[in-house]
């Protein structure tokens, strides 16, 4: 088992309180909290947005603690000699919000309004939000978005007012270039990536209450797979890094299998062989002359000859919504005792039976991984609400899996049978593409063959998938960005590098909305 840290935990709104209330009954004044919230922010904006020590920033404040960080954010920045102006939305309602704006004032008496304000920050409405925005705040969203218009960079601390922190619900919204996430990532970041920009999570002193044990995931990050993956030992034959059987590419659909082995060959794989179509051998073995290639596995003879030599069966990749295709995966799953991934086809034919899946898989080392309309089949329930709820329907198809779930999407949820949940939050747009999800397939076989621990491999996978998805369009462009690219970055992505940054940050994640 890994036994890996992952510091950064992903909140509801209530979730975010408790710790805050944790460290609070721990002995940290609820001030101190604020104060480094606000202190942090505003050396964060500093770092940020260079032009703003001349041009200074406009802070709207709203009336409670998102507002008290707000007026301690222009107290810092104006103590720091920026133009400092703030618009008081609603007068502070809290003893901790007075107590900011009582000591903010002194830095911002006398001090020059900026008139073409580099930053703007959103201190309107925080986790403590409840339902859409109220009408008295729409003139101020305006506000922002015009200066934005403008040219400023909008800042929004904890989040962009407007989005809900636990649903990400909410319709007119602050539109944010940067998000200054306190403590806690929220889910309503990772829910509206379009409206939070560049996303940074401040350290504000709430140390081991951050990590308090009350379920919410944890954030995959490159520390965690550094830990969970075994680098490549100098000796490593193809024996040591683990052969992979991919079981899929029915007629017409012979990319599919081809996509997964090629992810499986860009993530470390010893050896791939690809169980196809008949008709589709020759043109898998002309396309992957690197890997072995030969027909399904449908006598006892090929069957033996696959199931002797595989160390993990990949079972899905285009093989087809078919009455055959149900018949094959459910005796491979007999038959077979090992690791197993399932993806695409070879869920589609459990429709409605993620009981009768889960008494195949039995207790051994598996992954599934469905996209929310392929997890809404299987649990006979419709597409969208498995997206609106995907933290709870990963957690709950796992239990009755007995499987790990990597439920795909923005962002993807990695829910083990025991209860463990994370959250892998990499990735881009360009990944929104057909094949994208055979590329992951291959990549979390390969580490479940080399680690045998399926959580570890489907966080990890889901995370270098989506860094690659980061490193092909950072080099070029969305549009631009096509699967062959994706696949080409996981060679840097492997690298499991990450931004260096500032102590007082606890993780970072660029902005992925609205980027061409
Ligand atoms: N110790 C801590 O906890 C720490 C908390 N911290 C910070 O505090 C934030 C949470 O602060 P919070 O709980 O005071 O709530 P907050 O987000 O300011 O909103 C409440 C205000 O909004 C109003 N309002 C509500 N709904 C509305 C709507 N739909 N439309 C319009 N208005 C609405 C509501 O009005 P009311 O309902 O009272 O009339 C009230 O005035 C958190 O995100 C972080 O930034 C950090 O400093 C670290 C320490
Ligand atoms: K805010």
């Amino acid at each position: 088992m890994s036994t890996a840290v992952m510091p950064v935990r992903v909140t509801t709104a209530a979730q975010a309180a408790a710790r805050d209330a944790a460290a609070i009954a721990a002995g940290t004044p609820s001030y101190s909290l604020m104060h480094r919230a606000g202190t942090s922010a505003a050396h964060a904006i500093l770092a940020h947005v260079a032009e703003v020590r001349s041009a200074g920033a406009v802070v709207f404040c709203g009336g409670g603690n998102n507002g008290g960080d707000g007026w301690v954010v222009a107290g810092e920045l104006a103590r720091a000699g920026c133009p400092v102006s703030v618009v008081e939305v609603a007068a502070p309602s809290t003893d901790d919000a007075t107590r900011a704006k009582a000591e903010a004032l002194p830095a911002l008496a006398g001090h020059a309004e900026p008139r073409h304000p580099a930053v703007v920050v959103d201190a309107l409405l925080g986790t403590g939000a409840t339902g859409a925005l109220r009408d008295a705040l729409l003139p101020h969203v305006d506000a922002i978005a015009a200066t934005r218009a403008a040219g400023a960079t909008v800042v929004a601390l904890d989040l962009p007012s407007g989005i809900d922190a636990t649903t990400g619900a909410g319709g007119r919204c602050v539109r944010a270039d940067i998000t200054l996430a306190f403590g806690t990532l929220k889910r309503g970041h990772l829910l509206r990536r379009d409206e939070c920009g560049a996303i940074v999570c401040l350290d504000i002193g709430l140390g081991p209450h951050a990590a308090l044990d009350d379920g919410a995931p944890t954030l995959v990050d490159a520390a965690y797979v550094r830990d969970a993956v075994p680098p490549i030992p100098a000796d490593a034959h193809k024996g040591v890094r683990r052969r992979l059987g991919i079981v899929g590419g029915g007629e017409g659909m012979a990319g599919a299998p081809m996509l997964a082995a090629r992810g499986a060959m860009r993530s470390g794989v010893g050896m791939v062989q690809l169980l196809v179509a008949p008709s589709n051998v020759p043109v898998v073995q002309a396309a992957l002359p690197e890997t072995m290639a030969g027909r399904w596995p449908v006598t006892a003879e090929d069957q033996d000859r696959v199931l002797h030599w595989t160390h993990c069966l990949l079972l899905g990749p285009g093989l087809g919504r078919t009455a055959m295709t149900r018949a094959l995966v459910e005796r491979l799953l007999v038959e077979w005792k090992g690791p197993v991934v399932l993806d695409a086809d070879a869920l589609n034919v459990f429709e409605g039976e993620p009981r009768m899946l889960g008494s195949l898989l039995g207790a051994r080392p598996a992954i599934v991984t469905p996209h929310p309309v392929e997890a809404a089949r299987l649990l006979r329930r419709d597409g969208a609400s498995v997206s609106a709820e995907r933290f709870a329907v990963g957690a709950e198809l796992a239990k009755q899996l007995g499987a790990t779930v990597i439920l795909k999407g923005v962002p993807t949820v990695i829910s083990a049978p025991d209860g463990r949940v994370a959250v892998s939050a990499s990735g881009s747009p360009a990944l929104g593409t057909a094949g994208s999800g055979d590329v992951l397939a291959g990549i979390v076989a390969t580490l479940l063959a080399q680690t045998g621990d399926p959580f570890a491999s489907a966080c990890s996978a889901a995370w270098v998938h989506g860094r690659a998805g980061e490193i092909a369009v950072s080099e070029g462009s969305v549009r631009g960005t096509s699967l062959e690219d994706i696949v080409e970055a996981l060679r840097r992505a492997w690298r499991l590098d990450e931004p260096a940054h500032h102590a007082a940050v606890l993780t970072t994640l660029p902005a992925v909305g609205s980027v061409r």
